[in-house]
């Protein structure tokens, strides 16, 4: 029998996400709970969420357009059962002009450096696996909860017979230290939910997404008292050696991608890696 507690604390986590705020693209819905103005932003990219220009812009736009419409917090999570994303579109990497190659990197540095650096609180709800890029996502946020057992995370790109750019490799850096971001990522391991709590590479791992929302509630809760520019100025500060490298380093992290990934070898596994995702 449901208690009136529960049923007042279920219809808190369920109802507030009430009013929506249009995020100007049909590839990302986003919610804004009135009362406490936390966003929910989620990805609807079918079938994998694969993260193309045209996504990455629609991320972009709308974490711009949160932090200027004064949202207290955001809670970036997807609208496709089990996939959080998949990572970088990799037809958008395959037989891509220059052009088209150089406007998606791009778009990705600066959807990235946006999310990295936004001072609003960030809470990502893994509700799916979230390979490569959909780490990335992941990890760019302040607190990660992922929902129920049967997901992975990780940075595979070496499997691909990629490697991932050094931005990529310092955030999960930042999360769970050199040691461990070597060896995973030489060997481009996807963590269990299990193993990525334990390594810390999620925070929570719950069974719900009820469960979650009432995580990322906890969380944003922690700053309540907290002034936002003291809050803001220290985020900055802790991330500020990840940033200003890309922020310093954009056209040449541009070049190494645009020379690598039009490596014929690369092209040919690119080829490959996709005919097989195909094929399954
Ligand atoms: C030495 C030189 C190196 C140069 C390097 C230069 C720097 C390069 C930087 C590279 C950085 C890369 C980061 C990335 O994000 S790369 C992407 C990596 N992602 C993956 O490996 C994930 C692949 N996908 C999956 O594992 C699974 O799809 C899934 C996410 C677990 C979901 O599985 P599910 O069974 O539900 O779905 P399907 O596998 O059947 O897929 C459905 C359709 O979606 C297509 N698909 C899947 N993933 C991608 C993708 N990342 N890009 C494009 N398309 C994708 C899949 O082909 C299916 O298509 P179909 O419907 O047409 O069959």
């Amino acid at each position: 029998m449901t208690t009136v507690l529960q049923h007042v604390v279920r219809r808190s986590i369920l109802r507030p996400f009430a009013k929506s705020f249009s995020s100007g693209s049909p590839l990302v819905d986003v919610q804004v709970n009135d009362k406490t103005g936390v966003a929910i932003v989620k990805m609807g990219r079918a079938p994998v969420n694969g993260l193309n220009t045209e996504l990455l812009g629609a991320l972009n736009d709308t974490f711009d357009s949160l932090e200027k419409n004064k949202a207290t917090g955001m809670i970036l999570s997807s609208s496709i059962p089990n996939i959080y994303s998949a990572g970088l579109d990799i037809s958008e990497m395959y037989n891509g002009t220059p052009e088209n190659l150089t406007k998606f990197w791009n778009t990705l540095q600066s959807m990235w450096i946006n999310l990295y650096s936004t001072p609003l609180p960030t809470v990502a709800l893994i509700n799916g696996n979230a390979p490569a890029g959909g780490c990335l996502l992941a990890m760019s946020c302040e607190y990660r909860v992922m929902v129920g057992s049967k997901f992975v995370i990780g940075l595979n790109e070496t499997q691909l017979g990629l490697f991932a750019p050094k931005w990529f490799q310092d955030t999960m850096v930042s999360i769970i230290g050199p040691r461990q971001t070597e060896l995973a990522l030489t060997s481009g391991k996807l963590f269990s939910a299990q193993e990525a709590l334990k390594i810390g590479l999620i925070d929570e791992l719950v069974a719900s997404e009820e469960e979650a929302l009432a995580s990322s509630d906890k969380f944003f809760g922690l700053f309540k008292r907290i002034p936002g520019y003291a809050r803001g100025q220290t985020k900055n500060f802790v991330r500020a050696e990840v940033l200003d490298w890309l922020l310093k380093n954009r056209e040449h992290d541009t070049k190494v991608f645009l020379n690598s990934i039009q490596l014929p070898h690369v092209q040919k596994g690119l080829g490959l890696y996709l005919q097989s995702l195909k094929k399954k």
